[in-house]
């Protein structure tokens, strides 16, 4: 089995997309089962790698998972098998995807004590836990990581509310740490929380599950801890970085697409960012319509200075589509400067567009200045591998928008976080063979 896509480029796509339910989201919702013997249902769950491992580690663990229909689950965890955290299975699963961290907030709540091998994910730079396990000790937990088994390990009796100065507004960290606090002892503030619409999800759906969480959307939550939580139903929010990758697909191959249910109101600053590449589009109900474009123009600041797309944390531009930005910047007219604040290593892949023909400076690891081609020049197809997830989809619309063909390897990483994306972009013409 190899795991490539071949891609003929150059030609316009036309049609509807849906987006998948998101995978960000998912996996804090998810591990949140775990906080509760009750049954809780949960809808609009992505078919993709990594949400799929951590569903079978759940299983692994003895979670009774029921498949209801192709996105629903059910999920019971009443009897939780504490010899699997011992077994050589949870070390290879257990560390093969970077949500699986996201376990240890639940496991310690419910059960006084965790362990994960180092979590996966990307290698797009250093990628520190610190906010988590600094988090769990605030609440009272005693932490130790065993350099030889290469195991985090968590232990507490009792955690213990208190107030918490999260030492940077990590996504899952603070994820961890709410769950971790929704069974604590007493009342527990988390100030410099990460507010991404994943964790405002998470939030809303451990309120319905009888937690006392306020202050969800803003970076000060308070909780306070109560002694159990029961079942519930939860549907995910349509992926927001799928919907970016869209809109940047549809600019960058001159295509007329209309992204499908899209709850407009949760993407935050992520619509505008790609007006201000010029880009049209327009709301038609909960859908984003984006016409055929052939040119689209960078903005400049209202100074006439260049333009900076730069990631934050929520409400700020997630750093998860700092990638697509770049590449649909390549046939837009003007200029502008990517910095990538949080990873220290996700535009290097700007190499392989250098080869397909793109005109970028990288400055160094955490900036690049895009020269728009205004697309008087198409880029040319090339083989590549895709380094990470959402660099792999820069290069598959680099591809689809570039003339000739190319191959993508390493496409499992693509396949980690985007549904059945090769079927789904062949519904709207894209030319794509797996090989
Ligand atoms: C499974 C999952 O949900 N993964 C997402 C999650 O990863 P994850 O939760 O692992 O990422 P974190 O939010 O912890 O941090 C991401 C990076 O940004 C840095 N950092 C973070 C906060 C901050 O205020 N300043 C700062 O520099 C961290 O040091 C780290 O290098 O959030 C990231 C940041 O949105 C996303 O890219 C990932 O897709
Ligand atoms: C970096 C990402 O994922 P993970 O945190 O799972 O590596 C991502 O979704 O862009």
């Amino acid at each position: 089995m190899t795991n490539a896509f071949v891609i003929n480029g150059g030609k316009p796509l036309k049609g509807e997309i849906t987006p998948q339910g998101a995978k960000n989201e998912a996996l804090q919702v998810i591990s949140a089962v775990l906080l509760t013997e009750e049954k809780v249902t949960i809808s609009n769950i992505p078919d993709i790698k990594d949400v799929n491992k951590l569903i079978e580690l759940l299983g692994d663990m003895g979670v009774i998972v029921e498949r209801i229909n192709e996105h629903t689950y059910t999920f019971e965890a009443k009897d939780i098998n504490q010899d699997f955290f011992l077994s050589e299975a949870f070390k290879a699963k257990g560390g093969g995807l970077r949500g699986s961290i996201m376990i240890v907030g639940p496991l310690l709540a419910r059960f006084g004590k965790a362990s994960i091998p180092k979590p996966g994910g990307d290698k797009i730079g250093r990628r520190r836990l610190d906010t988590h396990f600094l988090g769990f000790e605030k609440l009272g937990a005693q932490f130790n990581y065993n350099p030889e088994n290469g195991f985090f390990n968590v232990d507490a009796s009792n955690l213990q509310g208190t107030y918490i100065l999260l030492d940077e507004a990590s996504v899952t960290g603070t994820a961890n740490v709410v769950m971790a606090a929704v069974l604590a002892k007493g009342t527990t503030t988390i100030y410099n929380a990460a507010c991404e619409p994943y964790l405002q999800q998470l939030c809303k759906m451990l309120s319905r599950m009888g937690a006392r969480i306020s202050g969800i959307g803003s970076n000060l939550l308070t909780i306070e801890g109560v002694e159990k939580l029961g079942g519930t139903e939860h549907r995910l929010l349509p992926d927001m970085i799928e919907i970016g990758s869209f809109i940047g697909l549809a600019a960058m191959t001159g295509s007329e697409i209309t992204i499908k249910d899209v709850q407009y109101k949760e993407l935050g600053m992520i619509p505008d960012v790609f007006k201000r590449l010029g880009i049209k589009l327009e709301l038609r109900g909960d859908d984003i319509f984006i016409p055929a474009q052939d040119h689209y123009e960078i903005e400049t600041f209202i100074d006439g200075s260049i333009m900076t797309i730069a990631d934050a944390p929520w409400p700020g531009f997630t750093p998860d589509l700092l990638s697509i930005v770049l590449v649909v910047a390549i046939q837009a007219k003007g200029s502008v400067l990517i910095h990538q604040k949080m990873f220290e290593s996700r535009l290097f892949f700007v190499d392989k567009l250098l080869d397909m023909g793109a005109q970028i400076i990288l400055c160094d690891p955490h900036r690049a200045t895009v020269i728009g081609l205004d697309n008087q020049v198409k880029l040319r197809g090339i083989s590549m591998t895709s380094p990470d997830i959402r660099a792999g989809v820069s290069l598959l619309i680099a591809a689809l928008s570039a003339q000739g063909q190319s191959t993508i390897y390493n496409i499992e990483q693509i396949e980690r976080g985007y549904q059945h994306i090769d079927t789904r972009l062949k519904a709207l013409g894209a030319d794509i063979t797996r090989i």
